[in-house]
């Protein structure tokens, strides 16, 4: 009898599952996630995980064809739910990464009155055009989440890391890195600004 391995056929996400600028869902608020977690919510946080650790593996990225990604919203992969995976590379090798979770119903309750932004402006796997321009973002943040468990946390992130989670809850907000430009001055930014790679 031959053993039916099909069921084993990992169900992973692909490029091709990363729905693209144009498509409504990018634009929409989405829904609070309720607890426990249903099976296809639990599943959907482990796969979008496993993206960004699959996609942070030179080999496996070009194995599966995957751009690398640091953080990846529901609304990505079409559902338009209050979750987003956030996997920081650590600085160095070996190292601790600076945040990595799962962030369910994410709230950023406070933060501080300077900016930061990425000195090389920002990108989306969802949207496929280079839009060149300093992001002004929070440099400083208290998030408040809960984990795949319902856990509920309270984390004080800067620098990247902020810039990370900030970018992944506005994905939840129907709002897209680009839409924080100013198009007229796009590399115009105010002085106070912590600007970093
Ligand atoms: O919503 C989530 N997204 O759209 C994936 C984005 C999220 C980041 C963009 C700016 C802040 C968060 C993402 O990760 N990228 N944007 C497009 C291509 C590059 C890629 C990236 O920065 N990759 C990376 C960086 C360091 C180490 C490893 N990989
Ligand atoms: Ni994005």
């Amino acid at each position: 009898k031959l053993i039916d391995f099909s069921s084993e056929v990992v169900q992973m996400i692909l490029m091709k599952n990363i729905v693209r600028d144009g498509d409504p869902v990018l634009r929409q608020e989405a829904e609070n996630v309720t607890f426990p977690l249903s099976e296809s919510d639990r599943k959907l946080a482990n796969d979008m995980m496993e993206y960004l650790v699959t996609s942070q593996d030179e080999t496996l990225a070009k194995k599966y064809g995957l751009r690398a990604g640091v953080g990846l919203a529901a609304p990505q992969v079409g559902v338009s739910k209050m979750m987003a995976a956030v996997l920081v590379p650590a600085e160095t090798e070996g190292g601790q990464s600076p945040f990595t979770d799962v962030i369910i119903n994410p709230v950023i309750v406070s933060h501080s009155v300077q900016d930061g932004a990425l000195t090389e402006g920002e990108g989306c796997l969802s949207v496929d055009e280079d839009v060149p321009g300093f992001v002004p973002r929070h440099d400083r943040i208290t998030l408040r989440y809960q984990d795949v468990e319902g856990e509920t946390h309270k984390v004080r992130l800067r620098d990247y890391p902020a810039i990370v989670c900030q970018h992944e809850i506005d994905h939840l907000h129907g709002i897209l890195f680009y839409d924080h430009i100013d198009r007229d001055h796009p590399f115009e930014i105010s002085e106070d600004t912590v600007m970093f790679d």
